[in-house]
């Protein structure tokens, strides 16, 4: 898997290895089976496959704002894998894992999970993937989750897509999605609302500083606001389309 530092020499070679990766390098464990709480704080990052680069998303945006529909359409047509951190963690919920009472909680309140939580189940489903581009949809929702995550993972997005919706279309998005969701009401999308305002947003604004960051206008159809997505991912197209193109070269002859 080429998420797993393979050389144990590199693993080895830092000047200060963590408690992490000596563990890894002794019981060749993956990194979500690795850490614990205690290593979550000291792991020191930097796990990346020589030679082989993966390309990652953050697809950010209030609730409500498409992100998940519009990830939908990116994956079929850029074969990204669509990881969302709310699927991710509602599967938590329906195996009652030992964190599962504790996220449904925090989802029914509109809160936010801690990084260690979700990080943890973020870099289980990069590992389990044999793919290299990943669309990580609703993360991170906070300054914490994005330290939380470079820290961990030792890279930053190639770039960020934010889903640019106001406030009343969100609202009236949500309350109308009917997919049974436990925090789609009004009292929490309110919550939810509050939060992404006070703790998103920061995240948003460091992206752009970085030059990172894609706006898109996410009002109209959704065919409308995926002609705006499709040059953020056009620009990548040598890097991220070779199988596609592959394809339809294969298709047309
Ligand atoms: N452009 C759009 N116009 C109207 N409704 C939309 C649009 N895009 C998505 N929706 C609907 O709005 C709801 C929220 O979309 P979703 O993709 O789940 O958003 P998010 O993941 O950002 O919360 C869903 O019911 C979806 O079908
Ligand atoms: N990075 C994240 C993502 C989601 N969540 C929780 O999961 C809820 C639902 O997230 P979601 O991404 O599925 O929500 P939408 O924006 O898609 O409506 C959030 O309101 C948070 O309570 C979190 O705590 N941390
Ligand atoms: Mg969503």
């Amino acid at each position: 898997m080429w998420w797993r530092v393979t050389s144990l020499s590199q693993l080895v070679s830092s000047s200060k290895p963590s408690l992490l990766n000596q563990m890894r390098a002794a019981y060749g464990l993956k990194l979500w089976q690795a850490f614990s709480t205690e290593d979550f704080k000291r792991a020191e990052g930097g796990l990346c496959h020589p030679g082989r680069t993966p390309v990652t998303t953050f697809v950010l945006g209030g609730p409500g704002s498409g992100k998940g529909t519009q990830c939908t359409k990116i994956v079929e047509t850029f074969g990204f894998t669509h990881l969302s951190a709310g699927d991710l963690l509602r599967k938590e919920i329906s195996s009652n894992t030992e964190n599962g009472a504790m996220i449904l909680n925090t989802i029914k309140e509109g809160k936010i999970v801690p990084s260690e939580v979700t990080v943890k189940l973020i870099l289980k489903a990069i590992e389990s993937s044999e793919n290299d581009r990943f669309l990580i949809d609703g993360f991170p929702r906070s300054e914490e989750n994005r330290v939380a995550y470079e820290r961990v993972v030792g890279t930053e997005p190639d770039f960020v897509l934010f889903f640019d919706c106001p406030e009343e279309e969100m609202v009236k998005r949500v309350l109308n999605r009917n997919q049974g969701r436990i925090d789609d009401n009004i009292d929490t999308v309110k919550e939810r609302l509050r939060v992404f305002t006070a703790l998103n947003l920061p995240v948003i604004k460091y992206y752009s500083g970085k030059g990172k960051l894609y706006k898109i206008d996410a009002i109209g159809t959704e065919d409308e606001i995926f002609e705006r997505v499709l040059p953020v991912f056009a620009a990548l197209r040598p890097k991220t389309c070779n199988n596609i193109l592959q394809k339809q070269a294969i298709n047309e002859k």
